[in-house]
């Protein structure tokens, strides 16, 4: 008796398990292509498998013919023309921004951020440039590995040390986690993107770059303008005033992916209260 009922139990679960495990993964793979360029992709799909459908519901012979010998050359030509976004897009997935896949951490204090911040300001004023990377949750090392391992306590000073024009690693990116400067001189990948601003250089570029090929917050000082800028899961965000940056750098490393109007809308119904 307790063998059917178990029986009847696994065979009422099994199809809701195989359905819910099916809608979890279409539903992360749409979250993450849906932040990137890949959505184009997702559109052919829709729109070639709806054209299959109707031609299927139509009994439309020579277009299902076609379709059928498309599906290969279009799923291999799809490949090689959006690689790089369909690899974003598998980062993102894996990276994510579910709570699964919170393998690392990023557990710089309030106070190491100020240290941070206060290091950009003297670099404003002395109209110098900086790169400074947070990985979270995917391992960057091939990032840190094309730089100099410094793996020391953060301080202000260092911070301008390294920054400092004439000195070996200004040239470059340093990579923050935990707490510690792991390392500096860093290169990290340009940003492909074509519908950024002219102005912005290979600075701004790099910053970006990282932002699309993984879940790091970098955060670039600009030698010619002084503006303090922020960019994440493929964004950037120019011109933000410290305190917004300390905010967001604190969202950010708990994982609460927010942009600087949400941080605002957040404060001003705070206020409101
Ligand atoms: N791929 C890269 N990885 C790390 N750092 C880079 C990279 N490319 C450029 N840099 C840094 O950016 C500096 C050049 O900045 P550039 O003036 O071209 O950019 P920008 O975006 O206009 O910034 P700025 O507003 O500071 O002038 C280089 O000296 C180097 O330190």
């Amino acid at each position: 008796m307790w063998t059917d009922a178990l029986q009847n139990f696994f065979s009422f679960i099994r199809p809701v398990l195989e359905i819910g495990v099916l809608a979890w993964f279409f539903y992360r793979f749409y979250e993450a292509i849906a932040q990137t360029k890949a959505q184009q992709i997702i559109r052919v799909f829709v729109t070639l498998f709806s054209a299959y459908a109707l031609s299927y519901i139509l009994k439309l012979e020579v277009l299902l013919w076609f379709f059928k010998n498309i599906t290969i050359p279009t799923a291999i030509f799809i490949c090689i023309v959006y690689q790089p976004e369909l690899r974003r897009s598998f980062t993102q997935l894996w990276s994510g921004r579910s709570r699964i896949f919170r393998i690392g951490t990023q557990t710089t204090s309030g106070d190491q951020i100020d240290s941070i911040l206060n290091a950009c300001n003297v670099l404003v004023n002395k109209r110098r440039g900086a790169l400074i990377v947070f990985p979270r949750r995917l391992g960057i090392k091939n990032i840190i590995d094309s730089g100099t391992r410094v793996n020391a306590d953060l301080s202000t000073s260092l911070i301008l040390t390294v920054f400092d024009h004439d000195t070996p690693l200004h040239d470059g990116a340093m990579v923050i986690q935990n707490g510690r400067i792991v390392a500096a001189g860093c290169y990290l990948p340009l940003s492909e993107q074509t519908d950024i601003k002219k102005s912005f250089g290979t600075r701004h570029r790099a910053a970006l770059g990282m932002a699309e090929e993984s879940d790091a917050v970098v955060l670039v000082v600009s030698e010619e303008t002084g503006a303090i800028s922020m960019t994440y899961n493929a964004n950037l965000y120019y011109d933000l005033d410290p305190l917004t940056i300390k905010r967001m750098l604190l969202a950010l490393f708990s994982y609460h992916d927010i942009t600087p109007e949400e941080l605002q809308q957040e404060a001003s119904s705070d206020e409101a209260e």
